[in-house]
């Protein structure tokens, strides 16, 4: 089935919507388990879509964002604001508000916020900015205005979270680690995962988190990482053959190294594919192939998300 976009928008051409009916994970959650990265798009004719965007997407509403937490059995959601809402941040804040305190946010916003909508944004559930790196997504936004941001963001206890592609990791890394705040890398930094494990590039990036006790980074986006698949789609993988295996030696090697700075999240409803739209039920079956034993399990989806977004309700030590 198509799914629509409302309020006059027109999906980019060959958009691949997000996964109908999926099935239900063979993994058990552990309790309290949290989809640390995930977005909610429109509905347009409420939540209008940013003029600069990139692309256009099919709606994605918190409606079918909690219909999906409570169908693969996780607790609670962070949603990330998308690029294509721009910094507006509506459609983030409606969610998180309706969600009982079960979902939290991470925003956008420019140098001109005032201080008075981050306590609003705090008091919706805002926890953290994103920073975009990524060409294909966002124009291009001086260093000085992203770093006063974070400036003002971190006596509210936020954090910053970045997104970039593994080739711009030198330009970019003496901004990271300038950085006074805890770091999020999205999507381990992508990857290319035809290079070698032990290589430069990626080892580049294990050296930013070595050296960085500050920095942490989500294990996400196989779907988007692979080369070689094979996918998340029922019949095409299974427990003698996962899904994404060109991928599992480098999420499961930061997962091991940096047990305390990892997350996991969706990515529902996985914008820009190309390729294929994962089985969301298939992608949780893919945690225990990164996270093989219960502890890395549960710091990875209960200890360290808690930590990070409801320090407040965290009982861990
Ligand atoms: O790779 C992407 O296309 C992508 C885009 C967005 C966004 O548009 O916000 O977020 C993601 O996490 C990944």
């Amino acid at each position: 089935m198509s799914r629509p976009t409302t309020g006059g928008f027109v999906k980019t051409p060959g958009w691949l919507d997000w996964y109908d009916g999926p099935s239900r994970p063979q993994l058990a959650l552990p309790a309290g388990a949290v989809d640390a990265h995930c977005h909610v798009f429109g509905p347009g004719e409420r939540f209008p879509y940013a003029p600069q965007r990139k692309y256009t997407p099919c709606d994605a509403s918190k409606e079918q964002l909690f219909a999906l937490r409570d169908h693969l059995g996780f607790a609670r959601n962070v949603i990330v604001q998308a690029t294509c809402h721009g910094a507006d941040n509506r459609a983030l804040i409606d969610a998180c508000q309706a969600s009982g305190g079960r979902a939290r946010g991470v925003a956008t916003v420019q140098r001109s916020v005032t201080d008075a909508e981050l306590l609003a944004l705090h008091d919706s559930g805002v926890r953290g900015v994103r920073f975009n790196f990524v060409k294909r997504l966002v124009d291009f936004t001086p260093k000085d205005e992203l770093l006063d941001i974070a400036q003002r963001i971190a006596p509210l206890g936020w954090h910053v979270v970045v997104y970039f592609e593994a080739q711009d990791l030198p330009e970019l890394w003496d901004f990271f680690t300038a950085l006074p705040t805890t770091v999020v890398v999205d999507h381990m930094g992508r990857p290319d995962v035809r290079k070698p494990l032990d290589g430069p590039e990626f080892g580049l990036f294990v050296r930013l988190l070595r050296e960085h006790p500050n920095i942490w980074t989500k294990v996400s986006c196989p779907e988007r990482l692979s080369v070689s698949g094979p996918p998340a789609l029922p019949g095409r993988c299974g427990p003698e053959q996962p899904p994404y295996a060109d991928v599992i030696p480098f999420a499961r090697h930061l997962v091991q190294t940096f047990p305390d700075r990892v997350l996991w999240g969706t990515d529902w409803p996985h914008p820009n594919l190309k390729d294929h739209m994962p089985d969301d039920g298939l992608l949780v079956d893919f945690i225990p192939h990164i996270a093989p034993t219960p502890e890395l399990q549960r710091k990875l989806l209960v200890d360290n998300p808690m930590r990070l977004y409801w320090p407040e309700e965290w009982k861990g030590d």
